[in-house]
């Protein structure tokens, strides 16, 4: 993927991305080159209107208008900084918003309206919100981790592959991308889970697992949805303790959706969503 000078010529040409590029290059350099208190992701004026995508897909035909209508966005003028390195919980009421976020500013989603921008280092940027999928899908296997509640794990692979993959994803070798993996496992003390598959692990180990799996590409940040919320409370909080401490030894940021203050503690920052909106503006 081409890098741009100016963030706005992303959203002028974004055909004029190309997918490989980006990879190996800013991937290792994406954090290591800019200071802490430098913007790694900014979000502007994020609206998202489900209903709105519906009707516009003119997919509204099992769903009455009337419904559609009336629903208020699940974002409501959201804007949002993430610096590097900082990890943020953010919380709120259930359908506050806070999963919508999430996904929005990981690329995972597009937002009805507003921007999102990866900061790779100064005045360098990718504009998510300007980029064709495939572009999206490359930034985000190569500068973002994924934790969620539970179920990322592949079943069928063992530890050591599920970690591997998304390192093979990104064009590593098998050999190399294991390698890698087993040097996870021995950080994160899972080295003796190397061979078992999900099915054979306990909740909190698949979560560990799951954790490496995230680090594993060496990402800027890693997005976490209530990562603890199918653990008991002591061991969500040991995968808390691990998660924060490896993101904190990668130079990773870290966003954690939760219900749980006990998680939001382990952050440095907590914002709370409410009807789509983040209390007290911009953050
Ligand atoms: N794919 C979707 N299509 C339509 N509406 C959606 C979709 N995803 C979420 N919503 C709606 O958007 C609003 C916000 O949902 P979201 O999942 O972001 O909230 P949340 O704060 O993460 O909730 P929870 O804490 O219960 O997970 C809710 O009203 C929800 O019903």
């Amino acid at each position: 993927m081409k890098r741009n000078q100016n963030v706005n010529a992303s959203v002028a040409a974004p055909n004029a991305y190309t997918t490989n590029a980006y990879a190996a290059s800013d991937r290792t350099a994406a954090h290591a080159l800019i200071p802490v208190g430098r913007p790694v992701i900014t979000a502007t004026n994020l609206i998202m209107d489900y209903a709105a995508r519906r009707r516009t897909a003119n997919r509204v035909g099992a769903t009455p208008m009337s419904a559609l209508a009336n629903t208020a966005p699940a974002l409501n003028n959201v804007s949002f900084r993430l610096n590097v390195g900082e990890t943020v919980a953010i919380m709120g009421p259930s359908g506050s918003g806070k999963s919508t976020l999430l996904h929005i500013l990981a690329g995972i989603d597009l937002p009805t309206s507003g921007q999102v921008t990866y900061h790779v280092r100064n005045n360098c940027a990718y504009e998510l919100t300007g980029i064709c999928d495939q572009d999206r899908t490359m930034l985000r296997r190569n500068a973002f981790g994924f934790v969620f509640q539970s179920g990322q794990l592949l079943p069928e692979l063992p530890a050591v592959e599920n970690i591997a993959l998304p390192l093979m994803l990104g064009g590593t070798d098998y050999s190399q991308a294991t390698d890698t993996a087993m040097l996870w496992l021995e950080r994160l003390g899972l080295k003796h889970l190397a061979s078992h598959r999900p099915g054979e692990m306990s909740g909190g180990q698949m979560q560990r697992v799951a954790i490496a799996r995230a680090l594993a590409t060496n990402p800027s940040v890693v997005f976490a949805d209530e990562p603890t919320g199918a653990l008991d409370q002591a061991t969500g909080r040991e995968v808390m303790g691990i998660l924060m401490d490896a993101a904190q030894a990668n130079g990773s940021a870290v966003v954690v959706v939760t219900h749980d203050p006990n998680v939001a503690a382990f952050c440095s920052r907590t914002v709370t969503m409410c009807d789509g909106r983040l209390l007290g503006g911009e953050q």
